[in-house]
């Protein structure tokens, strides 16, 4: 069920799928607790929801609902096709070669910061854009903090976001007693409105560092699975062609430039087959830590408390015994149930992602924008994946877009 190693200073066990990492998913708060990186915990603050625990993180997690469940996240799907839609017809032009991956990124920005806060004016969210990549590209690098280091310009970045935070929060508080903002507009009024289970409001600190951890968690998780889809259907001409013609009838029934609704989204079974596959061949994120709480056995071997478990999607996503063919493009696979514990790309129990009805509303949206539009080549068909730490082609996905619009 598990592997040993010592990858930090406390022992770390690697666990084995199908039955380490149910151990791990149903036993949270039981015998074991997230575990995050302390700089990590330095940057976001001590008050957002990695970082909590128990009823409190339980509470989080039910307001969090209130906007990212999937009866809240339908209503946002008319605004998110006409940000994306209007990206598209801005920014991607017939017969240039281009990356995807800023292209991608810069959308799903735009997406984040309208769902989150409501920014539409391109100079505010250019405000807010150059904080926030100093931010996200800090996260990960040691924690010195010294002039010049990138650990200071995320801390600096983050002062900024937290400057204009205070601003939107103040605006809105006054929107909101005054009828010109509504409590479910955005994230922002959204986490003003709502109650945790436990019946008390979020302080605006706790406000602050969950929207950054929600958009740091939101962003480039999504822009990955995106990045891989496109790559494997770039790939496979036969997956582009079915692809196309499910969205062919979506659009279709519709009339021209009308945004897509959450009812056509539900029509686009095998565009979720499509990036589910794209998840299990290059998983946006590579699985997470756990430290234990309550010494236990398993596998006749006494785990200590503080020791880290790892569950990680590398140990079933591309094994034989769970997935047939495993290396092979096969998106019809996910016709059949999958052995539980095998296929986790967003985790599983209670600190499963939130985020999971948003990805897969923006993955759908946002295929269907290019595909009714496009074809693709890639230019470096051997471009190759990496881990950095979230699976990202390596030269940003360079290719060649060719006109293809739908003939209504
Ligand atoms: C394709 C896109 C995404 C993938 C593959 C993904 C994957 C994951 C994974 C593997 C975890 C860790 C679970 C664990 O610790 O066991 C996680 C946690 C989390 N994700 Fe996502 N995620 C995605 C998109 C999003 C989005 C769009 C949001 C927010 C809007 C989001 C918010 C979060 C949060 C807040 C957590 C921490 C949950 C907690 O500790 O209770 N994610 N995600």
């Amino acid at each position: 069920m598990a592997r040993f190693t010592r990858h930090t200073s406390l022992a770390t066990i690697v666990v084995n799928p199908p039955l380490g990492f149910k151990l791990l998913f149903s036993n949270h708060g039981k015998l074991v607790e997230s575990s995050w990186p302390q700089p990590m915990r330095t940057l976001l603050g001590d008050e957002c929801l990695f970082f909590m625990e128990g009823q409190k993180a339980k509470s989080f997690r039910h307001i969090l609902l209130a906007f990212l469940g999937p009866d809240a996240i339908r209503r946002y799907a008319e605004r998110a096709s006409m940000i994306i839609q209007e990206h598209i017809d801005k920014f991607w032009m017939a017969g240039s070669e281009v990356k995807a991956y800023p292209l991608v990124k810069k959308a799903l920005f735009s997406l984040v910061f309208s769902l989150f806060l409501s920014i539409s004016d391109e100079e505010e969210e250019r405000e807010l854009l150059a904080p926030f990549q100093d931010f996200l590209q800090g996260l990960l690098e040691l924690p010195i903090d010294l002039p010049g280091t990138m650990f200071r310009r995320a801390k600096v970045g983050r002062a900024k976001i937290f400057k204009k935070l205070d601003e939107y929060i103040a605006k809105r508080k006054v929107e909101l007693e005054t009828g010109q903002a509504w409590p479910q507009q955005d994230f922002l009024s959204v986490l003003l409105t709502t109650k945790g289970e436990d019946g008390e409001p979020m302080t605006e600190e706790e406000i602050k560092q969950n929207i950054l951890m929600l958009v740091m968690s939101a962003h480039d998780t999504t822009v990955s699975s995106l990045m891989s889809s496109m790559k494997y259907i770039g790939e496979n001409p036969w997956c582009y062609y079915r692809l196309r013609t499910e969205h062919i009838s979506i659009l279709l029934a519709r009339s021209p430039n009308e945004p897509l609704t959450h009812s056509d989204l539900q029509k686009m079974d095998y565009t979720w087959k499509i990036v589910q596959e794209a998840m299990r061949l290059a998983p946006p994120a590579a699985g997470n830590l756990r430290r234990v709480i309550t010494e236990f056995t398993m596998d006749g071997f006494t785990v200590p408390k503080d020791w880290l478990l790892n569950w990680t999607v590398f140990r079933s996503h591309k094994k034989e015994k769970f997935f047939e063919e495993p290396e092979r493009f096969k998106p019809d696979r996910f016709d059949r149930p999958l052995l539980p514990n095998t296929y986790v790309p967003f985790g599983g129990g209670p600190r499963i992602c939130p985020g999971y009805e948003l990805a897969k509303m923006q993955d759908r949206i946002f295929l269907h924008h290019l595909v009714t539009r496009f074809k693709w080549m890639l230019l470096d068909p051997n471009e190759a994946i990496h881990m950095t730490p979230l699976a990202l082609p390596v030269n940003g996905l360079g290719i060649k877009l060719i006109s293809n619009p739908v003939k209504i």
